[in-house]
């Protein structure tokens, strides 16, 4: 049961990330990177501090430029189509700036004098996000959560088809990351594609359709939520050409294989969680690159704490090549 279809043609994806690498001064930050965000809903990036989150967001907004690897939004490549997709997309990555003297409703008609947008359009983004009662108060007055309403706001005046939001709740009040999980709750229910970045398990869960886990600059799960949260045995499901050979492999290295014809399902002899991380690596070592490899039937709090732990972490290091 799964409400995202992951198996969807490419050009119905709203963002697609393939082999993204990235390195500073010589140390990989993204390490062949592939993200798959589906079109509506909310869409979850978690991964503990440093995992990568904001270099994926600021080279899918053209900000900085991957080392190899490519990008896709809306089926538009990035940064190459840039300008022909920009307009279609909104994203907080930083705090944005607003004038501190003047309301929350003068500060947007600043910026939608600025892209040509009517003032009208400000009151429709004031109330999107819940700020019309509070719209002609000094910006200074805000508290934390409704100056990031007000960010949030100012990106939805260009009507954007996808919003990307990197760890839009950091530094909030509880009350403040309420009222953030609602807006953009409400911008995906109102049909948009929302991808919002984050180190907090609960938060994703609780808002997101969807979730791709980062660790040390890969993805090592995806999937929807529910399929996360369904009860089972544990496993990982890997999709590829070369089945027997892999299945073979996986088995000689400890892990119990079935098969079907959707592929392979691994899953620990101790019924223990399999280590989606390591079997990518133990295939990818002899050249077999799955074309799917998606942990399946169990809890995110599971997934996400094996696949981040420290002690995944130094295992998965030392074998790496
Ligand atoms: N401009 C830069 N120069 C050098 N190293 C960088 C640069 N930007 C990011 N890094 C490093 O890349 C790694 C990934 O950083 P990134 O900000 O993408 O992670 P993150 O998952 O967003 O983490 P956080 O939750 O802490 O923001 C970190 O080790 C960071 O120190």
């Amino acid at each position: 049961m799964s409400a995202v279809p992951w198996n969807q043609r490419a050009s119905e994806w709203a963002i697609q990330a393939t082999d993204l690498t990235k390195r500073y001064g010589g140390r990989a930050v993204l390490d062949g990177l592939n993200l798959n965000v589906p079109r509506g809903g909310v869409h979850g990036l978690l991964g503990p501090n440093g995992s990568g989150k904001t270099t994926s967001i600021r080279i899918m907004l053209g900000l900085v430029r991957a080392n190899g690897g490519s990008v896709e939004i809306l089926g538009h490549p990035i940064p190459k189509a840039l300008p022909r997709v920009i307009g279609q997309v909104g994203a907080i990555v930083e705090s944005p700036k607003f004038s501190p003297r003047m309301s929350g409703r003068h500060n947007l008609n600043v910026l939608a004098d600025s892209i040509g947008a009517p003032h009208r359009r400000v009151s429709e983004v004031l109330l999107e996000v819940g700020l019309t009662a509070d719209a002609e108060r000094h910006f200074t007055t805000y508290s934390l959560g409704m100056k990031q309403r007000l960010a949030i706001a100012a990106t939805l005046l260009k009507r954007p088809e996808v919003l990307i939001f990197d760890e839009p709740t950091n530094g909030l009040d509880p009350v403040g990351i309420h009222d953030i999980r609602a807006t953009m709750r409400g911008l995906a229910d109102a049909g948009r594609t929302v991808l919002v970045s984050s180190h907090i398990l609960s938060e994703i869960e609780q808002i997101a359709d969807s979730v791709s886990i980062i660790a040390r600059g890969r993805v090592v799960a995806e999937g929807s939520i529910a399929d996360f949260l369904s009860d089972g045995a544990p496993h990982v499901r890997v999709r590829l050409e070369r089945a027997l050979e892999a299945t073979d492999l996986l088995r000689a290295a400890g892990w119990k294989v079935d098969t079907d014809e959707s592929g392979l399902r691994v899953s620990a002899r101790d019924r223990g969680v399999p280590d989606a991380a390591v079997i990518a690596e133990t295939l990818g070592r002899v050249g077999l690159w799955p074309q799917e490899l998606t942990t399946e039937r169990r809890s995110l709090e599971q997934v996400f704490l094996h696949l981040t732990s420290g002690a995944h972490l130094g295992s998965s290091q030392s074998g790496r090549r």
